[in-house]
């Protein structure tokens, strides 16, 4: 019998003109997951974040003709994805639904349109591939907050097969493209994130090596790399080492720096701005042999092929939080990762270390 199949993809979103620059400022700075002050010092916190970061961030969106290519990116990734679980999922009805953490399609505008078209099956694909807490987690708070039904969903694929391929593809494409230099550094650069919020069990940055690790092995003829994590925001100590260093270091060195925005999936302001503009221009002041940045995974055939492997596997699976394969990818130490919780809570016994 044909089922009615809706996915969900998440993400952060961003403002959609000029306008919003500032109320979607404020949105992200008062997330909990993001400012863990209490009421109502974070959303003061949030308002006066907002209104300082403002101008300067408007200027930045201004350069990408006022605001963020996130939804127009997103919609194409669902159009691909859905022609290809027409494929994977004949007899079926497939529908992609864009649910944004922070500005318009929002989280809550999706819960009710996948009501209001009657879906028999939901999939939650969180488009992070590294988990954590400040990202998927919140993601999925939001879906539940604004009464999103149970689905089956998926925390995080930060070792899946296609996803690595197509990483390391784009990789060795930027690399030929620019003729194949041999003194190269591939720079793998992840959104950075506070160090408390690491010190209190997100895995992302444990997540992050293991997909440097896993495209690394398939990239024998550019070892010489490193992982690094940008954007960093506020006074607290952010996980380095940051983008910024590790460009200027390179660039001493007299590298050809290929940079690969490894937790990205599409082009957005910390691509476009901060990778192809700020660090370029940073690249080439230090005196480094060449600077190609590796585009985000946008609609990469490889890319899609995973998005679809991970539906297709969940609507195979149970309800609820499904580690890819089944079985948890966190160690232990990471207890905010429900990837380990799911697992144990289907096998009905946890262990003493989880
Ligand atoms: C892996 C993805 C991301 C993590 C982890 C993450 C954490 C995080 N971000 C901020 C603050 C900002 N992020 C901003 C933009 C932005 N962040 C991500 C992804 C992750 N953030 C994306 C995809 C984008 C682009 C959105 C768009 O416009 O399309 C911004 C806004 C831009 C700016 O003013 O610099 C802020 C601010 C924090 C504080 C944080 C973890 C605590
Ligand atoms: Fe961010
Ligand atoms: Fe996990």
């Amino acid at each position: 019998m044909s089922r009615k199949i809706a996915v969900v993809l998440f993400n952060l979103g961003g403002p959609d003109g000029q306008d919003s620059v500032k109320p979607f400022l404020r949105n992200l700075f008062n997330d909990p997951a993001i400012i863990y002050a209490p009421w109502p010092v974070r959303p003061l916190l949030a308002w006066l974040i907002s209104t300082t970061r403002g101008p300067k961030a408007a200027k930045e969106y201004a350069k990408m003709g006022g605001g963020s290519p996130i939804v127009p990116e997103t919609t194409r990734q669902a159009e691909a994805l859905t022609a290809a679980l027409n494929k994977a999922l004949p007899g079926d009805e497939i529908r992609c639904f864009l649910a944004m953490r922070y500005w318009h399609p929002f989280t809550h505008e999706a819960v009710e349109a996948v009501k209001a078209w009657g879906a028999d099956e939901i999939v939650l694909l969180p488009l992070y591939p590294q988990f954590s807490t400040t990202t998927t987690a919140s993601s999925l708070k939001a879906w539940r907050d604004a009464g999103g039904p149970e689905g089956r969903t998926i925390c995080c694929f930060p070792r899946e097969t296609d996803f690595i391929a197509a990483h390391a593809g784009l990789i060795r494409e930027a690399w030929e493209k620019a003729g194949r230099p041999q003194n190269v550094r591939v720079l793998h650069s992840a959104h950075g994130l506070p160090e408390v919020t690491i010190q209190r069990g997100d895995p992302y940055q444990w997540q992050v090596e293991e997909t440097v690790k896993a495209v690394t092995a398939l990239l024998p003829e550019l070892s010489d790399h490193i992982t690094c994590f940008q954007s960093k925001v506020g006074p607290l100590e952010w996980i380095g080492p940051s983008t910024e260093e590790t460009v200027e270091e390179a660039a001493k060195e007299g590298k050809h720096i290929i940079l690969s925005p490894i937790a990205f999936v599409s082009e957005h302001i910390e691509t476009l701005v901060e990778l192809d503009e700020e660090y370029a221009e940073l690249a080439h002041e230090h005196g480094a042999a060449g600077y190609a940045r590796v585009p985000a995974l946008g609609v990469t055939p490889d890319f899609i092929k995973a998005l679809a492997g991970l539906v297709v596997s969940a609507l195979n699976g149970p309800v609820g939080l499904k580690p890819p394969g089944g079985t948890p990818v966190c160690p232990a130490e990471f207890g905010r990762c429900p990837c380990r919780e799911a697992v144990y809570k289907s096998a009905e016994s946890k262990p003493e270390a989880a």
